[in-house]
C-alpha cells in the first residue's frame, strides 16, 4: 500500500495484513521511513487491518529503529537475510514481533530449503512461500508458483506459511492441496489485486478472499 486511501478499500475486501514496502531498492512502492510511519497510522486506523514492515534490508539497527518509529509488529524478510539476522531480530524486538522470513522457490526448488531448520531455531514465526524468477527478480514477481514443488516444502516446515507468488482468485483452486494445508495461514499478493490500472481494484481482492476461503487469523483455529 503507497496512498491512504487504500487502507479502507483493502478492509472493506476483507484483508487483514497490509504490506508497508521499506529498503526495498527500486521497488515500485519503496516508502520513506516517514511515509511507513504515517500509512502505519491509517492502516491502524482501519480498526481491522494491522501493518506489516516488507524490506529487503539486512541492516538490523535501521529494521529496529524503523520498527519502534513506527510502531509497526509485522516484519516480512523479503530478500536472502541470513539466519543470524533473524535471531539478532528476534532477540531486539522480543516475542511481541511477528517475523515472516521468505523463502524463495525458483526452478530447481526452494533456494534457501537447507536453511530453513536455521531459521526456525532463530525465532522465525512463519515463512512465506514466494518465487524467485531465472532473471532474479525477488517479490511482486506476478509468477505463479509450481504446487507440486510447494507442497514438499511446506510439509517439511515446522511452522505455519503464507503463499505467494502470481495468485488470483481463477488459480485458488490450482493449490487446493495447499490451501487445505494445516500448516497454511494465508495468501500474500500483490500483482493479482490490482486492477489493469494497476491500482488496487476491490473486486480483485474480494473475490481472492472468497475463492481463497481465506478467513481472518482470530476467525480461524489454526
Ligand atoms: O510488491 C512489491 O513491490 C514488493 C516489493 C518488495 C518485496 C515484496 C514485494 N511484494 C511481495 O511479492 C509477493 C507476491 O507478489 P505477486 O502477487 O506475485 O505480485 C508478495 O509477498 C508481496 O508482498
Amino acid at each position: 500500500m503507497t496512498h491512504h486511501h487504500e487502507g479502507e478499500l483493502l478492509a472493506d475486501a476483507g484483508v487483514d495484513l497490509v504490506g508497508l514496502w521499506w529498503a526495498v531498492p527500486g521497488g515500485h512502492a519503496e516508502l520513506s521511513s516517514d511515509r511507513v510511519a504515517e500509512l502505519a497510522t491509517t492502516v491502524r486506523g482501519t480498526g481491522q487491518l494491522a501493518p506489516v514492515l516488507v524490506t529487503f534490508s539486512a541492516d538490523i539497527e535501521r529494521i529496529v529503529s524503523t520498527m519502534r518509529e513506527t510502531g509497526i509488529s509485522w516484519l516480512q524478510l523479503h530478500a536472502y537475510q541470513p539466519p543470524a539476522v533473524v535471531r539478532e531480530l528476534r532477540r531486539r524486538l522480543g516475542s511481541p514481533a511477528t517475523i515472516v522470513k521468505v523463502l524463495h522457490v525458483g526452478a530447481g526448488g526452494c533456494v534457501e530449503q537447507r536453511f530453513v531448520p536455521a531459521y526456525t531455531r532463530a525465532g522465525a514465526d512463519l515463512f512465506l512461500v514466494d518465487g524467485a524468477t531465472p532473471d532474479g527478480r525477488l517479490g511482486s514477481t506476478g509468477v505463479p508458483l509450481d504446487p507440486a514443488v510447494v507442497l514438499p516444502l511446506v510439509d517439511s516446515l515446522d511452522q505455519g506459511f503464507l503463499l505467494a507468488g502470481g495468485l488470483t482468485a481463477a488459480n485458488a483452486g490450482e493449490y487446493a492441496g495447499i490451501a487445505g494445508h494445516p500448516r497454511m495461514c494465508g495468501i500474500d499478493v500483490d500483482t493479482g489485486a490490482r486492477g489493469s490500472d494497476g491500482r488496487f481494484d476491490s473486486g480483485q481482492v474480494g473475490g481472492l478472499a472468497r475463492q481463497w476461503r481465506v478467513g481472518r487469523r482470530e476467525e480461524r483455529d489454526d
